[in-house]
This record gives structure tokens, sequence and C-alpha cells, in this order.
């Protein structure tokens, strides 16, 4: 062990890695540690050295040395030789179980995999504090951008009242690919599957489920307390249609899935959380407007820092691995000096606010029979709820009389309400869209 290296007495010769999953992000993870060997040794004070790689299918062919891959995770985590474990594999199990057992083994555990720490983070940061060993996960969250390591510790001063943003990668190419080029959706979703940015099963991204384990993650963090991804108001982008597209240009807007995390203070004083996934119009003019493809950004608002924002590509191999060899270099250099990252801050325990107690406002489009009197009766409607309009556009749709409705902003229960009556009425021949409206201050 040289001076030069800093290094803590006592610390590891090499730094053993275990790569689990060698698909879009795992084989990016590997290209850099052996191309940036060098490098990386400089940084962390010891050479990173992959002791294997665990795959699925030993069979195919993946340009890396045969020697190195196995079918047994299980086994490679527990080698002696192995220090740091990167868990890019997905899903809830196996990687749930051996990241445990890997963190109870002294390992630290690095991993991208949003869906198991939305629901575990508890019990995989336990199992880390207990050993003494990191758990880091900034890839998990908006792909290469640093969000989580500032929330966690650039921030840990301040006071975060919200968290809100693009981040999930696939809806946001769909979305865009539909409004900048008038690409299909089911084309759209293909090409971002081909792109690796979709996860193994798309539904994940196109329902809402992967934005929705995000903003679990970032509230946690952000509001000091524990929420899962059953927290979180989800609904996915898979309704929002061609149509909605172009009517929200007609009102200046266009339509993104947000994630959206809020400390929410009631009139007695309670604070609590709002977490809440859904597709939304926003003004063009807003920053979020602008963001397109593959690309995410999240607008943190805090107390004392004010508004921060941070953009980047938040889905795909190389992007993403970004990410995760920010961790390894982390955790490498920890176990080289004998340090540790943050632990987990639950402290606060703040509960969740019902969506339907959380103000907001609503698009709502509907087919509507060609009468007089048929706007008097929906406004009317809208009066009952206590929800005020802010805007109307009626036009022809083929033969059809189309009436579009924005409000100002109302409790969500109110507005659900809203729509509920205005499907019984039988002026009202069609709810075609609701959608909400985010970024403007009505
Ligand atoms: N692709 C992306 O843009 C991003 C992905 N992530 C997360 O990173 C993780 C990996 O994502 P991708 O690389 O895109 O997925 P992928 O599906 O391309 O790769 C996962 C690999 O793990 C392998 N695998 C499955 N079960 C295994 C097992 N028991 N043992 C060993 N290998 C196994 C699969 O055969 C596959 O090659 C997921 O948790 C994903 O949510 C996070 C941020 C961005
Ligand atoms: N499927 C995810 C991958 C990154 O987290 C996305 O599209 O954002
Ligand atoms: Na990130």
């Amino acid at each position: 062990m040289t001076e030069d290296m800093g290094q803590h007495a006592g610390a590891p010769r090499e730094l053993g890695v275990a790569v689990l999953g060698l698909g879009n992000v795992g084989t990016e993870v590997v290209r850099i540690i052996t191309e940036n060997a060098i490098d990386l040794r400089e940084r962390i004070g010891a050479p990173l050295v992959i002791r294997g790689i665990a795959v699925r299918d030993l069979g195919r062919d993946r340009g890396v040395a045969r020697e190195l891959l196995t079918d047994d995770p299980a086994s490679l985590i527990r080698r002696d030789d192995v220090d740091i474990v990167i868990e890019v594999v997905g899903g809830i199990e196996p990687p749930r179980e051996l990241i445990r057992t890997a963190l109870e083994l002294g390992k630290s555990v690095v991993t991208a995999n949003k869906a198991l720490l939305a629901e575990y983070t508890g019990e995989l940061a336990a199992a880390a504090a207990a050993a003494n060993v990191d758990l880091y996960f900034e890839a998990a969250v908006a792909g290469a951008i640093p969000v989580v390591r500032p929330l966690m510790q650039s921030l840990a001063g301040d006071q975060v009242e919200r968290v809100a943003g693009i981040v999930n990668g696939t809806t946001n190419y769909i979305l865009s690919a539909m409004a900048e080029t008038g690409a299909d959706y089911e084309t759209a979703l293909a090409e971002a599957g081909r792109l690796g940015y979709a996860e193994a099963d798309p539904t994940a991204d196109v329902e809402g489920y992967d934005a929705a384990a995000k903003a679990a993650i970032l509230a946690s963090i952000a509001f000091h307390s524990r929420v899962t991804a059953a927290d979180v108001y989800r609904e996915g982008i898979s309704s929002v249609t061609a149509a909605d597209l172009a009517s929200a240009a007609k009102f200046d807007c266009t339509v993104k899935l947000l994630s959206i995390c809020e400390r929410i203070t009631e009139a007695d004083g309670t604070e609590r959380i709002s977490a809440r996934v859904y597709p939304a119009l926003i003004p063009l003019a807003h920053p979020l407007a602008t963001v397109s493809g593959a690309y995410n950004a999240v607008v943190v608002e805090a107390h004392d820092a004010g508004r921060l924002m941070f953009y980047g590509q938040g889905a795909g191999g190389a992007p993403t691995a970004s990410a995760v060899m920010g961790d390894v270099v982390m955790a490498a250099r920890n176990k080289v000096h004998s340090g540790r990252g943050p632990l987990e801050s639950t402290y606060a325990s703040l509960a969740i606010a019902p969506i339907a107690q959380v103000p907001t406002r609503y698009y709502v489009a509907m087919h509507v029979l060609d009468r007089p009197g048929v706007l008097e009766g929906v406004a009317g409607e809208f009066a009952k709820h206590h929800v005020s309009i802010a805007a109307v556009r009626q036009e022809g749709d083929g033969g059809r009389t189309q009436l579009i409705v924005i409000t100002h902003r109302a409790p969500d229960g109110a507005l659900a309400e809203t729509v509920a009556a205005l499907k019984n009425m039988e002026a009202v021949t069609a709810v075609t869209s609701v959608l909400r409206m985010e970024g403007t201050d009505e």
C-alpha cells in the first residue's frame, strides 16, 4: 500500500466488485470499469477489480471474458474478495434477497433498482446501518442526473418544500414524439424499448409505476419520512391521446408525466406529504415543457436555497451507468478510508395527504349535444361543486360538439365529483379526457 494513495491502514489492496445483471446498464458499468480502470484507481486509492458478473443465460456471447460470468449470483456475492455489489438486474426478487445478504455480509451495495427501493428501503437501509456499510442508489431516480445525493447531502441543512418534475424517460420520449413528430403511441413505445429506456415490462413506465417508485424515493429523502410506492397517487399515460396533445397545444400547453412531491401545511399547522404522478398540461413557456425525449428534469424548492433545477439524461445504459459508477467510487473510497455515507433519515415521519384534499387544476374534454343551454348546464355542475372555471373552448368535432373546460385550482376530490356529475348529464354524451394542469399560479 503506497502512502501517496492516501489509504487507511489496513485498507484493502484491491476492491473486488460483483456485477449482478448484464443488460442495458450492467454492460455499460462493466465497460466503464474496464476502460477507466487507471483513473478509477487514482480516484479511489485502490484498483477496482471485477470478480464476477452474474447473468441469467450463460450461453449467450456477451463480449466479456467468459471466466467472469456466472449464473449463481448468491455464491458470487458471498466471495471473500467481493467488497462492493452492483445490482442492475431489476425487479423485487432475487435482488431483495441478494442485496440484503450482501449488506449483512459487510459488502457495500450500489443499485439502480427503484422498484425495490420504493418498497424495501427501510429493510435494506437497516441492514446497511447494522453492518456499517453503504447502500447507494443515485441511478434509481432520474438516471444520470445527480438528484439523490444533492437532496440527501447538499440540502441536508435546508427545508425542502417541493420536488417535482419529469422522472421517467420512456413516457417523456413517447409524449415528446407524439407531440413533436406526430408519432403514434405504439411506435414510440417500441422505440423507447429499443433504445434501452423502457423497463423489462414497460407497463411500469406507461402506467406510472416507475415514476411513482421514484416519487416515493424522492419524497422519503426530501421530507425525512418513509414513503413507499403505495403512498403515491398514480396515473399513467396510456389514456393520453393525440387529440389531447393537439388540444393542449391550442391552450399553449403540452402534456408531460409529472411526479410531484410536496410538503403541505394544513389550516391547523399539521404538515403532510403529497406524492403524486399523473399526466398534466403545462404551459409551453414552463421550463419542464422543453424537456424532450428521454431527458428528465427535477425542480427542487427549498426554504433557504430557493428553486434549483436538475436536468439531464434520465434513462439509457451509459447515462445510468455514470450514476452507478459515481456511487461505486463513493462506496469504494469509504472502504479505503473506513468511512460511510449518510444513513437513512426518517425522523420527521410525516403522514401522506389523501389525493382528494390536494389542490389542483383540471382539464376536462367532453362531447355534448348541440342544443341551447348545454354550456350553462355544464357550468352549473362546476359551480355546484365550488369549482371555478378558468377557460372554455367549444368546437365542432366531426359532427359532434366538443367542449373543453379548464378550471381554477380546487381540491382534487371536488374536481373528481364534478367529472362524475358531468358523466351523468344527459347533454354530455361522453367525457373523453380528464387531465390535470400544473405549472401555473391560478
Ligand atoms: N435502462 C435504464 O435506462 C435504467 C434502468 N434502471 C434500472 O436498472 C436496472 C437494470 O435495468 P436494465 O439494464 O435496463 O435492464 P435489462 O433488462 O436490460 O438488464 C437486466 C439484466 O439482468 C438479467 N437478469 C435477470 N435475472 C437475473 C438473475 N437472476 N441473475 C442474473 N442476471 C439476471 C437479465 O437477463 C438482463 O440481462 C433495473 O432495476 C432498472 O429499473 C435505472 C435507471 C435507468
Ligand atoms: N424505464 C426508466 C429507466 C430509468 O429509470 C425510464 O424510462 O425512466
Ligand atoms: Na440520478
